[in-house]
């Protein structure tokens, strides 16, 4: 039985333990959107660090409350760092969110997409083509051998993601995020829908990135399923006061991040959200 309440209750809770501890999440991201990513874990009242080398990764990982892996951009040097930080989570039970962006774009994405497999991410925050693209590469139901992912955009709707998103929470015991106009959060046994946003984050790069970020901000606080609904609920909220604000993504981009510092957690427990059971059928 999905106990709504209580739900809105935990989200509430990380909300406000965030706001109080300022954890750090360390993050190894793209290079495209790094300094959005921070600022939003910054928003939120998370401490954000960046690195691309494996013993500074390592320090991190043991350092911090929770790490973000997100593989827009890659360098050389990630051959090493990624699988090696991942086993160091993994092995010591450090909470970690990948966003496999680009999934099925190059050899060494998929090389190190596939190695991560065995590390379980925490959660998994992706649009909807790199989660069914990724369920499908780690051979999980819902997936695909031919990515519908369009460079970092998505090509599938969020509905067409459910069953991957199951799949690949089933796998990871974890959390999956599947972003989109309407997005899903599920833990393989509920799964919830949640709704607010703004067109214009379709037109601005790191929307999607900066969530995966702020999802291990509230990952250090509480259990994966409700730290990715609590960052959905978080960027449904900012999007939507934001759009009201501004007439560009421009300004929206800025406005955006100031909604992110003000929203309470009040207002971020009680976004428009739909839990339900996963149907076994
Ligand atoms: N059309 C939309 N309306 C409202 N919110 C949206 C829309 N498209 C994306 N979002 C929001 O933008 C964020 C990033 O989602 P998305 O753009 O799907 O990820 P990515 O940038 O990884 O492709 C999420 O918070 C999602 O809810
Ligand atoms: C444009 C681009 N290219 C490589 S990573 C990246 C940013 C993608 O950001 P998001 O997935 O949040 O739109
Ligand atoms: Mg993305």
């Amino acid at each position: 039985m999905v106990n709504k309440l209580e739900i809105q209750s935990k989200m509430m809770q990380a909300v406000e333990t965030v706001r109080r501890t300022n954890p750090m999440a360390g993050s190894i991201t793209n290079t495209v959107t790094i300094n959005l990513v921070a600022n939003a874990q910054l928003a939120v009242g998370g401490s954000a660090a960046m690195v691309y080398l494996p013993d500074e990764a390592e320090f991190l990982a043991k350092a911090g409350g929770a790490m973000y892996i997100n593989v827009g951009t890659l360098l050389p040097i990630y051959e090493e760092t990624l699988p090696y930080v991942a086993k160091v989570l993994h092995e010591t039970g450090k909470p970690w969110v990948l966003d496999p962006v680009a999934v099925g774009i190059g050899s060494l994405r998929t090389k190190l997409l596939q190695q991560l497999k065995a590390y379980k991410p925490t959660i998994i925050r992706g649009n909807a083509s790199e989660i069914i693209a990724l369920a499908g590469l780690w051979g999980l139901d819902g997936g695909t051998d031919e990515s519908n992912v369009r460079g970092v955009d998505s090509t599938d709707s969020v509905s067409e993601a459910k069953a991957a998103a199951i799949a690949l929470a089933k796998w990871t015991e974890g959390a999956v995020a599947v972003s989109g106009e309407t997005d899903l959060v599920t833990d393989g046994s509920m799964m919830a829908f949640c709704y607010g946003g703004s067109h214009f984050m379709e037109k601005i790069t790191g929307a999607g990135c900066s969530l995966g970020g702020v999802a291990a901000v509230y990952a250090t606080a509480t259990s994966p399923f409700i730290a990715a609904l609590t960052a959905t609920a978080v960027y449904n909220v900012a999007g939507k006061r934001a759009e009201l604000k501004v007439d560009g993504p421009g300004s929206f981009q800025v406005q955006f991040i100031d909604e992110l510092y003000k929203a309470t957690a009040e207002d971020i427990a009680n976004n428009s959200l739909d839990v339900e059971e996963v149907s076994f059928l």
